[in-house]
């Protein structure tokens, strides 16, 4: 029986999709269909071709295509959208809420079209908003319609953690909870260093400020950059939820769901923690939380909600 590599396709060759492309063909988790707008079509092709050169030199089989025709992408086992503007120093994501809108819808009517059973993850912002977009838009069942945030926002969190107490990376365990804005939630209690609790390591005051960190750490990063916003781990969390559906490698990640009564919210898309695996979100974990901790998520669902109400789709 022939066995074929995955096809993933990228929409948006911008910073991160075309990061993002890189790294899955790096990691060799399928051949990569990176889409851009007809207006950028030879630069799309320009980019894929170049990143498909390096495979000889770095030693990875995967095939990096460039197109703006969507007929390339058919059959696709997982559909990344990136595409959509970005932010300057100044605006918040939900600046972005009614450009990318369109955008996130135009893209999954042609994803529904032509990759119909597709496992589709979504990074536009403001992500939670556009994750609902998508979801209405594809009409695909909720376990193939994820967001990405939690992924990022906990490896900002982690890093962090890290960097306090000068310890490896690979030994901070923590995640984030709620929408991906400034009032996401770290949840300080479910953290810890090598199994030891984070409150237990570091001063109170010094965790608030890793928190609110945390929470900002996508802008602290636009206000260097001046120019955009991150891609490098935005596409490293892209990478790893794509490995994790691959590789049906039921990992526990948080990820942007679609609630229906968990954590006490309906018909509401925000990052909770999921069991990922090769059917997408195949469970959400719902965990007790302090009343303190539910007002934190009750704000970021609040906030998550305004944007949503904005969008028309
Ligand atoms: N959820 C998250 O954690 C993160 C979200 N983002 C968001 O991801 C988006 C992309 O960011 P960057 O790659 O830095 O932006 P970028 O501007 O470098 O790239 C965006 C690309 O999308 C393309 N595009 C626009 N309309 C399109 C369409 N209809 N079809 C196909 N391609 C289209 C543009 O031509 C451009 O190449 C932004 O909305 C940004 O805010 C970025 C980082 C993290
Ligand atoms: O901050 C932004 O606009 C991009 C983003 O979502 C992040 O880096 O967390």
């Amino acid at each position: 029986m022939a066995i074929r590599r995955k096809k993933i396709t990228v929409v948006g060759a911008g910073f991160t999709g075309a990061t993002t492309a890189l790294m899955l063909a790096q990691k060799e988790l399928g051949d990569v269909v990176l889409v851009d707008i007809p207006q950028l079509e030879n630069p799309t092709k320009g980019k894929a071709l170049d990143m498909l050169e390096a495979s000889p030199v770095q030693g990875f089989d995967a095939n990096i295509t460039g197109t703006a025709n969507y007929e390339d992408t058919a059959g696709s086992d997982i559909v990344i959208i990136t595409a959509g503007i970005a932010r300057k120093p100044g605006m918040s994501r939900d600046d972005l809420v009614n450009t990318n809108a369109g955008i996130v819808k135009s893209v999954c009517e042609n994803v529904k079209k032509y990759c119909p059973e597709s496992i589709v993850i979504i990074l536009s912002n403001p992500v939670d908003a556009m994750t609902y977009v998508a979801n209405k838009t594809l009409g695909f069942p909720k376990n193939r319609v994820i967001g990405q945030s939690g992924v990022l926002d906990t490896a900002r969190y982690c890093t962090f953690i890290a960097q306090e107490l000068n310890v490896s990376v690979e030994d901070v365990r923590g995640f984030v909870l709620g929408g991906h804005g400034d009032d996401m939630v770290p949840l300080v209690r479910y953290s810890n260093v090598g199994g030891i609790p984070i409150e237990k390591l570091i001063p109170s005051e010094r965790i608030e400020a890793i928190v609110q960190r945390t929470r900002t750490g996508g802008g602290e990063i636009v206000n260097l950059l001046g120019n955009g916003s991150a891609y490098y781990a935005p596409a490293a969390s892209l990478v790893q939820m794509t490995e994790a559906i691959i590789k049906d490698k039921k990992r526990i990640i948080p990820a942007i769901a679609l609630l229906e009564g968990e954590y006490g919210y309906n018909n509401l898309f925000m990052g909770v923690p999921t069991l990922l695996g090769g059917n997408g979100i195949e469970k959400i974990f719902e965990l007790e939380l302090l009343p303190e901790e539910k007002a934190a998520l009750d704000k970021s669902a609040q906030s998550v909600r305004s944007v949503i109400e904005v969008v028309t789709v």
